[in-house]
């Protein structure tokens, strides 16, 4: 098997540091897009603009047929004895052909969805000045700032994020951040967070049932259960003055188990299906929920962690909740033996979580699969993996996840 010595991929980009650990950064709060829009800019500055070629207009198409969209499932009749195994197998394809889908009736309260969407606007009404004391000190993405502060000269993002831990109790217990203002933030978010994870496990379960295994097999797979947890990220991104220069978080795939996202009601997600930019619809009540990297590599690619987008917009803004469901941090994640067989032998080597998702959180978002690291190479027989031509590989490749 290949050695990823990831000291020689494009994570190199970063600092040189311990595989594995995380690097300081330092939040410069005069550069948060919010800052910047406050004090009235009609500009969009440099760092943020992106070429012709990579912008919305350039890369959308503007006659999707309507009825190429993401999944939306009814979960309500997901435990009924007659009708259960219809929304496993909604799901299980969902994740198959499109590694999105948004649930509806899914047993969440719609009294705490709006409260954690209630917090995610009070963080942000918040002076800078008290917006700050929660700045990130690493890396990890916890606390207030963006993703990749840790690198210049690289393209921005037109969001400004507050990562922590909203789950399980271990995590929240341990995190180098306490939100103390609002104060009812860390109850709301404690709350929600436990309950995301109780929709994860579901998901995860159901994921299981349709690929016809047991109901914990693929919570197993990510070491002891409670030591599980969800990272939560609120995004916000700002009215843009020239939407169309810009990504709202540009092109990529997550790293965790599932992501479990809350729309506020405002467009701007959108997945890559078939070379296409399709837009999800924001349904405030819905959840959408994504295939991350680790179920990919444990399904041995059966269950596909899609690229996807956020694109920005010139008008109130929008605001997100990102709930990333990852394993246990000592778990070592490869493709599941149920998923393998001879003529489709395992498609990526096995890798310890933590040093997946700490080297994964230094690359900046790009045209990179990150995932692609840790792909056993192609061999001539037996091998299902579709390799892709020399030039592209490693690359985006859409026809690669649309098989
Ligand atoms: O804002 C959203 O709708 C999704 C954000 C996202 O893709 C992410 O946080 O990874
Ligand atoms: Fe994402």
């Amino acid at each position: 098997m290949r050695k990823v010595d990831m000291t020689e991929t494009s994570a190199s980009r970063a600092p040189v540091t311990r595989k594995g650990s995380e690097l300081p950064v330092s939040v410069d709060t005069t550069k948060m897009v919010q800052f910047l829009v406050e004090k009235g800019l009609t500009e969009v500055p440099p760092e943020f603009l992106l070429p012709k070629n990579l912008r919305p207009s350039s890369t959308r198409m503007k006659n999707i047929p309507r009825t190429f969209q993401i999944p939306v499932i009814d979960m309500a009749k997901l435990n009924h004895p007659d009708f259960g195994e219809n929304v496993v197998r909604e799901i299980g394809r969902a994740c198959e052909e499109w590694g999105f889908f948004q649930v509806i009736n899914h047993g969440f309260s719609a009294e705490l969805m709006q409260g954690a969407m209630q917090m995610c606007g009070e963080f942000f009404a918040l002076p800078m000045e008290e917006k700050k004391l929660y700045s990130m000190k690493t890396s990890s993405g916890i606390g207030y700032g963006r993703r990749m502060a840790v690198k210049e000269g690289v393209r921005v993002d037109w969001v400004d994020r507050l990562g922590f831990w909203s789950a399980s109790e271990e995590h929240r217990k341990r995190q180098p951040l306490d939100v103390i203002c609002p104060a009812a933030f860390n109850a709301t978010m404690s709350q929600y967070g436990d309950e995301i994870l109780k929709l994860a496990h579901v998901i995860l379960s159901a994921l299981s049932r349709h690929a016809g295994l047991d109901g914990n097999y693929l919570l197993d797979r990510l070491g002891e259960t409670n030591t599980a947890g969800v990272r939560t990220g609120m995004n916000y991104y700002p009215p843009c003055p020239q939407p169309d220069l810009v990504m709202g978080i540009g092109q990529h795939a997550d790293g965790s188990v599932l992501t479990i996202v809350q729309q506020d009601g405002t467009p701007g997600l959108e997945v890559l299906k078939d070379g296409l930019w399709v837009p999800i619809p924001a349904i405030p009540e819905a959840f959408v929920i994504n295939v991350g990297d680790q179920i990919q590599m444990i399904s041995n690619e059966r269950y596909k962690s899609v690229v996807h987008r956020v694109v920005a917009g010139n008008g109130s803004g929008r605001k997100s909740i990102s709930n990333f469901f990852l394993p246990n941090w000592e778990t070592v994640v490869s493709p599941a033996p149920r998923f393998c067989t001879r003529s489709n032998p395992a498609r990526y080597q096995p890798v310890k979580f933590s040093e997946y998702i700490t080297e994964f959180m230094k690359v900046p978002l790009g045209e990179e699969r990150f995932v692609d690291l840790f792909k056993v190479p192609a061999r001539n027989e037996g091998n299902q993996y579709l390799i892709s031509a020399e030039g592209t590989k490693g690359k985006i490749c859409p026809q690669r996840f649309s098989d």
